[in-house]
């Protein structure tokens, strides 16, 4: 399971059927696929099947925070977070983060090469980190003092010094802060991205002696968190909420804002580097063209957009405050950037589409809860008529994979593993679904965010986000996707310059050899997901060479405009 990952449960899927059991170090994982068994597991009572064991257990070895402190505070957590990103708040959320997200890319060179993993990692951390967190925290000395103190041999200079040589910054730092706040929110990130790394591992049984990295990181995280909250700098942010609504001791209160950390991050990072990958695929031009075409008519609209409540108009020009490259205007005027706000909230756009097509294609992933009693879960009927069950034991581990058991055919068979934003919505019980993407198991919205009471809080949230970065960098830059064999080997040092894209269909022939189908990009062209993480969106498993050229705004190049549709 821990080398095949996803690929493995198929196998196992394919020889055992519908139910079976894998023992890992002991603890039992029982995988159930049948649509009835997954109606039952989101809807079953705690008292048979509770996500709160399995939240416990993990919130203790991940993240440190004791369960008789949290146990009883975590409805509280969530309907707090629930309650600070409900839809009336995503305007205002959403314009701080275009104001974020442009204080970086004001920074980049009009043109140039960048690993776009690399850089979709630092765009979404440094600026959702900054909104939800407040900027103060990325930012800070003394936040990160413990931070710089906690790594082994690093020094300013040696943080410095690594920042000017990270080939995957087009503006050759981590940020467009000053060097100094720059240099503390890289630490940041590169703490995070570690622990993150670690994250499933230390979740298993294996001992965490084994994982120094991952253990480092969390210390320097916490120390960070710890420091930022004794000097009051999650005052007025979603986080300093969180910490008000929960009233956790003290000590704890870095944990719980380290679980937040990481649920924020861990599935919108990737997820906003597929939205972005599979646009830049040669066979979805058309649909890049609709997001582009949508965004460039939402930033003319909105100069007709009304002026923004009193804090909103502080907050939206807040990267004019930042340096912009030398000669280069800000990429967007304030009002161009109310109508790309505007339209991230619009779930019907095509950028919406494209990130709920994306999340589809990526989050072929695992949800689990734990066995509170001995009990049979139902799985449906079998041929002869019979009602079947399946057996589980109280403590089993009860995991579904919901992409390997649902049977619509427009989503699992062979045309689901196309990518489609525009797909047809599923038809649920009582009405349709928007787009197939998201729409739940049986009628119980929201695959790739989870279901029941414990679904993620920070669906609409996320949503709006992925759709506004996705816009985002479509409108202000043209992207280029490099050649996977040749930059593999060069692994950030040369790079070749751009060349002609190979046709998807049949032409992955000579250079791209498919050694599996991989969902969404039959050319691989993008590096294929890394099957061995099993939670969540899928990331990466190398990086994904681009070349990118600044858009003149609001004149539109010809390549992209005069495209047939
Ligand atoms: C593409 C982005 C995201 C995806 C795919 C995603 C998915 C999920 C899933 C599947 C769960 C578990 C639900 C279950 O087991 O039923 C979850 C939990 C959670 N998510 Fe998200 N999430 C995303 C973004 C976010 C963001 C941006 C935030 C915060 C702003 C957030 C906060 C949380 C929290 C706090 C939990 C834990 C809930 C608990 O402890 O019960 N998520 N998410």
């Amino acid at each position: 399971l821990g080398s095949g990952g996803a690929a493995f449960l198929h196998q196992c899927r394919n020889q055992y059927g519908d139910a079976f059991t894998l023992r890992l170090l002991g603890q039992r994982m029982t995988f159930v696929f049948a649509p009835a068994t997954l109606r039952h597991y989101f809807s079953a009572p705690d008292s048979q099947l509770s996500f709160a064991p399995a939240v416990q257990q993990f919130t203790h070895r991940v993240f440190g925070l004791p369960p008789q402190h949290f146990y009883h505070r975590h409805m509280t957590m969530l309907q707090a977070l629930r309650h600070e990103l409900v839809p009336s708040e995503l305007p205002r959320h959403t314009a701080r983060l275009a104001g974020l997200l442009l204080v970086q890319l004001d920074a980049w060179p009009a043109t140039g090469q960048l690993d776009l993993w690399e850089q979709v990692k630092q765009l979404v951390f440094q600026s959702s980190v900054a909104l939800l967190f407040g900027p103060a925290f990325l930012q800070s000395n003394a936040a990160c003092q413990h931070t710089q103190e906690g790594q082994p041999g690093a020094s300013p200079g040696a943080a410095a010094a690594s920042l000017q040589t990270n080939p995957a910054s087009p503006s050759g730092c981590s940020s467009t802060l000053s060097s100094s706040s720059g240099r503390r929110a890289e630490q940041l990130q590169r703490d995070f991205f570690a622990f993150e790394a670690g994250f499933e591992l230390a979740a298993s049984p294996v001992p965490h002696i084994l994982q120094p990295g991952f253990l480092a990181a969390r210390r320097r995280l916490l120390a960070a968190l710890r420091t930022a909250h004794k000097l009051g700098m999650f005052e007025g942010t979603v986080a300093g909420s969180l910490i008000q609504a929960c009233g956790l001791p003290e000590q704890y209160v870095p944990n719980m804002l380290l679980a937040v950390l990481w649920a924020s991050q861990a599935n919108a990072v990737p997820a906003a580097f597929w939205s972005l990958g599979f646009l830049l695929l040669p066979e979805n031009r058309r649909h890049l063209q609709a997001v582009v075409q949508e965004a460039q008519q939402a930033v003319t609209a909105g100069t007709d957009t009304p002026e923004p409540a009193a804090d909103n108009a502080q907050l939206l020009p807040a990267h004019r405050q930042h340096a912009t490259v030398k000669g280069l205007p800000p990429l967007l005027t304030d009002d161009q950037q109310r109508g790309l706000v505007a339209l991230a909230a619009n779930r019907r756009s095509a950028a919406a589409a494209a990130v709920a097509e994306a999340l589809r294609l990526r989050s072929f992933s695992i949800d689990v809860r734990i066995a509170a009693a001995d009990s049979a879960l139902p799985c449906g009927q079998a041929a002869d008529g019979s009602m079947r069950a399946v057996w589980v034991q109280k403590g089993d581990v009860v995991a579904i994979s919901p992409y390997e058991c649902h049977q619509d055919p427009r989503l699992f068979q062979s045309s689901a593993h196309t990518y489609d934003p525009q797909r047809e919505g599923i038809q649920l019980g009582g009405g349709t679904a928007a787009h197939a993407a998201v729409v739940g198991v049986n009628g119980i919205a929201g695959l790739s965010f989870g279901a029941g009471k414990y679904r993620c809080p920070g669906r609409s949230f996320a949503e709006t986000e992925l759709a506004l970065i996705t816009s985002l960098l479509l409108l202000c830059f043209d992207w280029q996707l490099l050649p996977r064999e040749a930059t593999a080997a060069g692994k950030g040092q040369a790079r070749p310059p751009p060349q002609p894209q190979p046709p998807a269909a049949g032409g992955a022939g000579q250079q791209q050899q498919p050694q599996q189908a991989v969902p969404g990009d039959p050319g691989r062209l993008l590096p294929p997901p890394d099957l061995k993480k099993l939670v969540g969106i899928k990331i990466p498993s190398g990086p994904c060479w681009v070349q990118y050229k600044r858009r003149e705004l609001p004149t539109w190049p010809d390549s992209v405009l005069s495209h047939p549709l």
